[in-house]
């Protein structure tokens, strides 16, 4: 190496040693006059004995935390904050994934999580934090299995069960703050209700389509949940992830931002340092943040304040709910405490035929080499490109009224038919899951003429039936 060479490479160490000097000083004005604690290499907690003292981070935790430490919002009395914190996240899906693992990150110190379900094939492209080997396996296990895999000092706890009025109470008053992250009205207006009972803030999120949205329930003077919506949606108007679709990273980032604010609404307990002025709290308490991934636009909407005349959140003089053990949610939301309800029941049993009955009017006119019915699809065009079963004519629920004469034109073409066999017709409507096919069938009797020899059935269960009771290669979405 030249002289010169030898000038730079000096210099350039220098810098380097002169930044690291100046982290250091950063760090030890955060952490206080007692400086950095020396570490005790004899003691196998890493926690020296100054730490020990005086509740000063350990080594490890000074390493692990350091990008976020030294934030003058946080610091090590917010470090310890988030240790101190404990979250329930109801849901271990596609919310839930993303904020328990930020949250388990950042050091918080008790995460719970709540699931009833298991992991199916269907979330893992947005319930990230479960692998292909958790299939079929409980969900609240898988996830909490991830975040200890990131974060062995953050205390797990697995619920897996059901959040209902008999537990809701004492899962709730069992953590300092809880989120959101269900998928159903029933199971919002309980968590609601049990954390305005309990005195505990709401992350609330949601996601469907392209489309999500987060707010702050009950945090300080903040409305909650029924404050905002005291009667709940027409359960027909009511759409999953399931039925709805949804792209990944919408709960990606709503559960993100969950956890976001999620600390900062913890970081917001630390005592006021008068010397620090960066106070911090949520954003979202009595504000809507709207993500619209389709557009890529973010709006922030104001709601209504808390109501004087809440069910839940006015004064107990006032309130009309007291105990949520009182209270029939899925009643009140019209459905299930789940989503994974049992579907319509609008058709009588005579008229409707199960999937394997239906296979076996298929292998009869295989065997006759005619096909003396006819199939009609009532799912969206878009669905039936995916799968659909042979023979079927596609025409979706939403169109029979502005194609009823096709329809027409097509029941005329069946019976005037050589091959139809005898009359009446018949018709059997399918959809995915043998909801709207009911609904297909009442509709189609109303459309085509009293008159025409026409018996009009659908399939209970739908195509799912079908992949479960007769062909298991046919895939289920
Ligand atoms: N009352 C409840 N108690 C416990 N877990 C609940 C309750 N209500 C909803 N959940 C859980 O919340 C999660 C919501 O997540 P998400 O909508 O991403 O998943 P999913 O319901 O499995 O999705 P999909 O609709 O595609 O089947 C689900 O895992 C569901 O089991
Ligand atoms: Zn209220």
């Amino acid at each position: 190496m030249s002289n010169t060479e030898e000038q730079k490479e000096i210099a350039h160490l220098r810098s380097l040693l002169k930044d690291k000097e100046d982290e250091i000083a950063r760090l030890k004005l955060l952490i206080g006059t007692a400086g950095l604690p020396e570490i005790d290499k004899e003691d196998p907690s890493g926690r020296t004995p100054t730490a020990a003292r005086h509740g000063h981070l350990t080594k490890d935790e000074v390493s692990r935390y350091s990008r976020q430490l030294i934030l003058p919002q946080v610091g090590v009395e917010g470090q310890k904050q988030l240790a101190n914190s404990s979250v329930l996240i109801l849901g271990a899906g596609g919310l839930g994934c993303p904020a328990a693992i930020y949250l388990a990150a950042a050091g918080v110190g008790h995460v719970g999580v709540v699931d009833y379900d298991v992991v199916e094939v269907s979330n893992l492209h947005r319930q990230i934090m479960h692998r292909e080997a958790s299939v079929g396996v409980s969900k609240a296990a898988s996830l909490a299995q991830a975040v200890r895999s990131l974060n062995s000092r953050v205390r797990v706890t697995v619920h897996d069960v059901q959040l209902d009025g008999s537990n809701a109470m004492d899962m709730v008053s069992g953590y300092d703050v809880a989120l959101d992250c269900s998928d159903n009205p029933a199971t919002r207006y309980l968590i609601n209700d049990a954390c305005v009972l309990a005195g505990r803030p709401l992350i609330s999120g949601s996601a469907l389509r392209w489309e999500g949205q987060l707010t702050v329930y009950n945090y300080r003077d903040g409305p909650c949940y029924r404050c905002l919506y005291p009667t709940p949606p027409n359960p027909q108007f009511v759409t999953n992830c399931s039925d709805g679709g949804v792209i990944g990273a919408v709960p990606g980032l709503i559960g993100t931002l969950q956890a976001m604010e999620t600390i900062k609404l913890l970081l917001a307990e630390v005592k006021p340092d008068t010397s620090n002025h960066c106070r911090i709290g949520p954003s979202f308490s009595g504000r809507l943040l709207v993500f619209d991934g389709e557009s890529a636009m973010f709006r922030t909407v104001s709601l209504r304040p808390k109501q004087l005349d809440c069910a839940v959140c006015a004064s107990p003089q006032t309130r009309t709910i007291n105990r949520v053990q009182d209270v029939d949610y899925a009643l009140f939301c019209g459905r299930g405490p789940h989503d994974k309800d049992e579907g319509l029941r609008i058709l009588k049993g005579e008229d409707r035929v199960t999937a394997s009955e239906f296979r076996n009017v298929v292998q009869q006119s295989l065997e006759m080499e005619r096909r003396p019915y006819l199939l009609i699809d009532v799912r969206p065009h878009l669905e039936t490109s995916i799968c659909s079963l042979p023979d079927s004519v596609n025409v979706p629920f939403e169109n029979l009224e502005e194609r009823v004469d096709e329809l027409k034109e097509l029941v005329n073409r069946h019976l005037a038919r050589k091959d139809a066999g005898q009359s009446p017709l018949s018709v059997y409507v399918v959809c995915r899951r043998g909801n709207n096919s009911q609904l297909a069938v009442e509709r189609m009797r109303t459309l085509l003429p009293a008159d025409w020899p026409v018996v009009i059935k659908d399939i209970v269960g739908g195509l799912q039936a079908w992949a479960e009771q007769v062909d298991p290669l046919f895939p289920i979405y």
